[in-house]
């Protein structure tokens, strides 16, 4: 006969609660997610801050979730990541980032990789070209999955702009097939999240950017024109963020081991 918690578990529908969180710095969006229809509110925060770890966490605990994993979508060079920290003040989190990332976590991703939180889940798909591990995280597809999708797409699709690719093993040609055959491929409806945002924008979707993205709707020739003439000047940060994230933000700590 099953328990009572069983039989809740089994009734359970999952129900998506999902928050975009800001960190002014780095101009980076935290995406925290949980599934309220699951008796112990599993949760998963996408790309969060050394800096914010404390307001997101303050956050987690007033709504009642239990976070489960920490990701990233690739190893990032203008800020320090907070999975590391979140993983010292949360225990049993797991932290989470591509293989091709070469960085440590405690799970290494891979392309059609599910990463389940409750009963819903987000895959993985291999999207590299800002650098050589990025991926997108994507909602799940199903009856009981949230429609439209959500795409978490990293630096590789922001709004009406892209990733840079001049360094981190980036790759213009890259990034062009990802985005064009790994996102531009989902339904039209399906909501674009990226990890940044330095024009004011919050979301966007796959059929607004396949129509305005003023870099990706170039053709091929031209877009490698437009992007190796780029010419940013290289995150403030990068000398600190790259090996600290390559150890999940805690380059201190293993330094001083
Ligand atoms: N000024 C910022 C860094 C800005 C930057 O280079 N952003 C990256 C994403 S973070 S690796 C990028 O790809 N930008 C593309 C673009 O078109 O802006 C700093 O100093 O941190
Ligand atoms: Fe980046």
């Amino acid at each position: 006969m099953a328990t009572f918690s069983e039989a809740k578990l089994a009734e359970a529908s999952p129900k998506l609660l999902f928050r975009q969180l800001f960190e002014k710095e780095s101009s980076t969006y935290t995406y925290l997610l949980a599934d309220v229809g699951h008796p112990d509110k599993p949760a998963l925060l996408v790309d969060p801050v050394d800096s914010t770890v404390e307001r997101d966490l303050k956050l987690v605990k007033e709504l009642g979730l239990k976070v489960t994993y920490a990701l990233n979508t690739h190893c990032h060079a203008d800020h320090v990541t907070g999975t590391g920290l979140i993983k010292g003040k949360v225990p049993g989190v797991k932290s989470v980032i591509s293989k091709a990332s070469t960085a440590k976590a405690d799970l290494h991703v891979e392309a059609g990789d599910k990463i389940f939180f409750g009963n819903l889940f987000l895959e993985v798909r291999a999207t590299p070209g800002h650098t050589v591990g990025c991926v997108t995280y994507v909602t799940g597809d199903g009856p009981d999955q949230p429609q439209p999708r959500m795409a978490f797409t990293g630096d590789t699709l922001l709004i009406r702009g892209c990733g840079r690719t001049d360094f981190q093993g980036g790759s213009s040609q890259l990034l062009y097939k990802s985005v064009h055959s790994q996102i531009f491929t989902l339904p039209k409806d399906t909501f674009i999240y990226p990890a940044h945002d330095y024009k004011g924008f919050t979301v966007s979707t796959v059929g607004e950017e396949t129509q305005f993205n003023p870099r990706l709707t170039k053709d091929e020739f031209a877009w490698t024109l437009f992007i190796t003439d780029l010419n940013l000047p290289y995150p403030k940060k990068m000398d600190i963020a790259v090996p600290a994230n390559l150890v999940c933000g805690l380059q201190d700590l293993v330094n001083n081991v």
